[in-house]
């Protein structure tokens, strides 16, 4: 018996088998794109897209920033799937909702995620167009209860109590950090943990330096839903945040964060970081 919030392994079927038949596309690949960095799936060679208000049993996005299509296509000779852009616990869908495509990817014969956002700066060395690295993840929601998982589990996806030490598989983040050098771009680039919290606002003075005792880096409002699903299902997982503002800490400080800000510096960086994602030789298993 299923409660009505709930999706069956027949749902992202039936999703998945319409977007086999509408493209020649068989991804290996998929990426999410964080807000205001949807031109990622402009780097895509030879693309179908499809808005997901086509696409059956697709959930839509809300947020300003986040284009709502999916793009198919050739990247550096991975075929590839990419969401211009994500869904979001805050914008009233279920979690179950929020991770519905990295299960269809699953589905598509998807074996890498790569996770993007854009997030504020905890740590103090990091400066605003940074990229961080993400070595970890910390989920507030998923340590309150509020889990894409809850509820009876599908074991076609994976097990009921899925490990998640070493998620952000430490091979891919290597081929980072070693394109970075390559690039020339290691001075903008960081490694560290992210934390998802549950938003639309943003944090509080004491919220802001609650995460920074945590050992939280970088916090943001979604991924660690998409990332807990994809390694349920047995996907490799490589994150990337991208730093579009400190958060205040100090009550002397007058500055204070808002969407335009973020999405102005997501415009800013969006080049870099389609470069890195383009150019990730992720075949390459070498640690
Ligand atoms: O989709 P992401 O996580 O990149 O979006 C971030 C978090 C909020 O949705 C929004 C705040 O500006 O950007
Ligand atoms: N807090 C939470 N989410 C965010 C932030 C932030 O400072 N910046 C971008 N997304």
């Amino acid at each position: 018996m299923h409660r009505k919030d709930q999706i069956c392994h027949d749902d992202y079927q039936k999703t998945a088998s319409w977007l086999l038949s509408q493209t020649q596309h068989r991804p290996k690949v998929a990426i999410i794109c964080g807000s205001g960095l949807g031109m990622l799936a402009d780097a895509l060679k030879c693309q179908d897209s499809f808005p997901y208000s086509d696409i059956p049993g697709f959930p839509q996005s809300t947020v300003q920033g986040h284009a709502s299509r999916l793009v198919f296509g050739e990247l550096k000779g991975k075929t590839c799937v990419c969401m211009q852009g994500r869904f979001h616990m805050y914008e009233g869908h279920s979690l179950c909702k929020t991770t519905f495509p990295v299960r269809v990817f699953k589905l598509l014969g998807v074996e890498t995620l790569i996770v993007t956002n854009a997030a504020g700066s905890l740590a103090d060395s990091y400066q605003v167009g940074d990229i961080m690295i993400i070595k970890d993840h910390i989920n507030f929601p998923g340590l309150a209860g509020l889990n894409p998982l809850n509820g009876p589990n599908d074991d076609k996806f994976g097990p009921r109590f899925p490990p998640m030490s070493g998620v952000y598989g430490k091979d891919l983040q290597k081929i980072a950090f070693d394109l970075c050098k390559s690039m020339d771009v290691s001075q903008f680039v960081q490694e560290g943990v992210y934390c998802m919290v549950g938003g639309p606002n943003f944090e509080t003075i004491a919220e802001a330096r609650l995460l920074h005792r945590l050992g939280v880096d970088a916090v943001g409002m979604s991924t660690a839903p998409e990332v807990v699903v994809a390694t349920q299902c047995g996907m490799r997982v490589f994150g990337l945040s991208l730093i579009t503002n400190k958060v205040v800490k100090s009550y002397d400080d007058t500055e204070s964060v808002n969407h335009e800000a973020v999405l102005e510096v997501s415009k800013l960086r969006s080049q870099m970081l389609q470069t890195l994602v383009s150019q990730m030789d992720i075949n390459n298993n070498a640690v």
